[in-house]
């Protein structure tokens, strides 16, 4: 199979974001010493750029995207469907984390050509079904562990929809399928237990099907609700009319996709780190341009860093968390009980604020993290117990007794939220060295200067400036 490296003209995702920051071996993972007192202005959503990208490909005339992120994931994406003739264009923004971007989508989508998805889940999810309705061949492959990642819900939806699809069995990359220009389209069923981006994929994609699509869920469980809401609610942004008459099963007929231009909104989910920082360190974390309604799951913050003893509050658009006097400074974080099925994206940092937390905790309802970029559970055990914590896996989530943590080695697995989930646990116990900071670049190449940046704007001298500002 024929794939291409994964290359960028315009941008370098480990550029400025050398291995490590820039420090030869593991990025040390700086220790608080004061309470914080930062703002933050954080890059654009990756679920939603990413959305975007391909809506606006699939759209009835050009879209400007505002604001995007700017990321391997994204870049992965803008390679894929330029891949298939879509133009993507640099456009001067208004933003510091890079260009805006101005989508024409071709009269004809084409084949004959590979894809490269990194370890990027929107990337390998979204754009198969995507594929199928271009003219010729189209292969996918990705990093190692992205030929782990489950894809056999892909594979054969797009077989049960008529699509010829070439892979080995393994339901996993790599594979390649032969578009003909169309897809039927009508009633399918799959099962998305293992991920909701095979459903966010299809209803995208939907729209230009020549029977449009019933789709229905036929699994015992649905991870990441929010991710499908999210696709739903940028369809209807687009004019498309999406009914779900149960829960589980979506109707999209055939109708256009509506050019347009938005603001892409602050990443959520990588907002994070940061607001737990602020239960770590003490202090408050502020982040800027909070949206007032999103679909994005990191939303549910506000909820859960309260469970950890966290105050939130708004300030027009901006979101405070006030983490007190923080395990720093002494306060003991209560151990929690969680059902994060709906916001598995969030696990790797509450989870470390678990596992800082002085009472036990009982995180389920993430089996499908095993399918992320690593098996996050077995991740997320193996290194906090490394630092001598006491993390049992359960099937579908995590057990956490409450141990005094050491400095140590911490593996981020090539997954970005291994690797700031280190970091948060890195601001109370001193000596922790995650090995590939770098791998942040997924999602947030900018990580470790705002990790510092957030750092460097303590409450103990210098004012609360904003970092990142645009
Ligand atoms: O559609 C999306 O943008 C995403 C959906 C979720 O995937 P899963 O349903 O596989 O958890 C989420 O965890 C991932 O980070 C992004
Ligand atoms: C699961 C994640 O990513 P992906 O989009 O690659 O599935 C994630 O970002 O937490």
């Amino acid at each position: 199979m024929l794939i291409s490296k994964y290359s960028q003209p315009d941008f370098d995702p480990y550029g400025d974001n050398q291995r490590n920051a820039g420090e030869p071996g593991p990025w040390q993972a700086p220790v608080a010493t004061a309470p914080l007192a930062a703002r933050l202005q954080l890059p654009g959503s990756k679920s939603l750029t990413n959305r975007e990208l391909v809506l606006a490909a699939l759209a009835d005339g050009p879209s400007t995207l505002r604001r995007p992120l700017r990321s391997r994931d994204s870049e992965l994406m803008i390679e894929a469907l330029r891949a298939l003739g879509v133009s993507i264009e640099a456009v001067p923004g208004d933003g510091a984390y890079g260009p805006d971007r101005r989508i024409t989508p071709p009269e004809e989508l084409l084949g004959g050509t590979s894809i490269e998805c990194g370890l990027a889940g929107t990337v390998m999810r979204f754009m198969p079904p995507m594929a199928a309705l271009a003219l010729g061949p189209v292969a996918f492959d990705g990093d190692e562990y992205a030929r782990k990642r489950p894809m056999r819900a892909t594979i054969e939806s797009l077989r049960s929809l008529g699509v010829d699809v070439n892979d080995d069995g393994r339901g996993s990359l790599p594979f390649s399928l032969y578009g003909t220009g169309r897809v039927t389209g009508g009633e399918l069923e799959i099962d998305a237990s293992e991920s909701s981006q095979f459903v966010s994929a299809l209803l995208m994609v939907a729209p230009r099907f020549e029977e449009g699509l019933l789709l229905r869920h036929t699994g015992d469980r649905l991870p990441s609700m929010p991710h499908i809401e999210m696709t739903v609610e940028c369809l209807r942004a687009r004019g498309v009319t999406v009914e779900s008459p149960e829960p589980g099963v979506w109707k999209v007929a055939r109708q256009p996709i509506r050019a347009r231009d938005l603001t892409i909104e602050p990443d959520l989910s990588n907002a994070a780190p940061f607001l737990a920082a602020a239960l770590v360190a003490g202090g408050t974390v502020t982040i800027d341009d909070w949206p007032a309604t999103t679909t994005q799951v990191g939303a549910h913050l506000e909820e859960l860093l309260p469970r950890f003893g966290a105050s939130v509050t708004r300030h027009g658009d901006a979101l405070t968390v006030d983490g007190g006097d923080g395990v720093r400074g002494g306060a003991q974080l209560p151990g929690v009980e969680l059902d994060l099925s709906e916001g598995g994206e969030l696990a790797p940092a509450l989870v470390a604020l678990a596992a800082l937390a002085a009472g036990p905790s009982r995180i389920t309802g993430i089996g499908h993290l095993r399918g992320h970029e690593t098996d996050r559970l077995a991740a997320l055990a193996a290194e906090i117990n490394g630092l001598g914590g006491a993390v049992t896996e359960l099937e579908d989530g995590l057990e956490l007794q409450p141990r005094k943590l050491h400095g140590g080695p911490w593996k981020a697995y090539a997954d970005h939220r291994m690797a700031t989930s280190g970091s948060i646990i890195g601001l109370a116990v001193e000596g922790v060295a995650i090995d590939d900071i770098a791998t942040t670049s997924k999602t947030l190449p900018e990580f470790p200067e705002l990790w510092r940046g957030m750092l460097s704007h303590d409450g103990a001298g210098s004012d609360a400036a904003a970092i990142g500002s645009v």
